[in-house]
């Protein structure tokens, strides 16, 4: 599965905390991340991962360029509720994306707990069934 890993600044450390937990099952598959959120997920666990732009630069437009192109299966997306964000239409450009696609997305922690384990169960299998 081809995974996109994104998380705004206040987020980023329990995005990385929660790869790092997870290591076992994200080698099994493929990670792009925004340019930022990548780098640190790189550092902190030796993941590969392709890296876009940084968010605010067109990174999440990248990204949902993928998923318009039927290229990523799942979304993890720490976003920052508190914050306001200067490409906060960009933000809200790929979450739409995602519902356009039927892409599963988790914008949160509890969110992403249930899809990792859903990832290594399989039942995100459906999405290869027409590759
Ligand atoms: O801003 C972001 C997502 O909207 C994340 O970008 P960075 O990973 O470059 O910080």
């Amino acid at each position: 599965m081809n995974i996109a890993l994104i998380a705004h600044d206040r987020k980023k450390e329990a995005l990385i905390q929660f790869v790092s937990a997870y290591t076992p099952i994200f080698e099994d598959h493929i990670l792009f991340a925004t340019g930022t959120t990548g780098k640190k997920i790189i550092e902190a666990t030796g993941l590969p991962v392709h890296r876009f732009q940084s968010g605010p630069l067109g990174g999440d437009q990248q990204i949902g360029a993928m998923i318009a192109n039927n290229e990523i299966d799942l979304v993890i997306f720490f976003r920052d509720p508190l914050t306001a964000q200067p490409h906060e239409p960009d933000v809200s450009a790929l979450l739409r994306l995602c519902d356009v696609y039927d892409i599963p997305l988790a914008s949160n922690m509890g969110t992403a707990e249930v899809l990792i384990h859903g990832l290594e169960r399989g039942d995100f299998n459906w999405r290869t069934l027409d590759e």
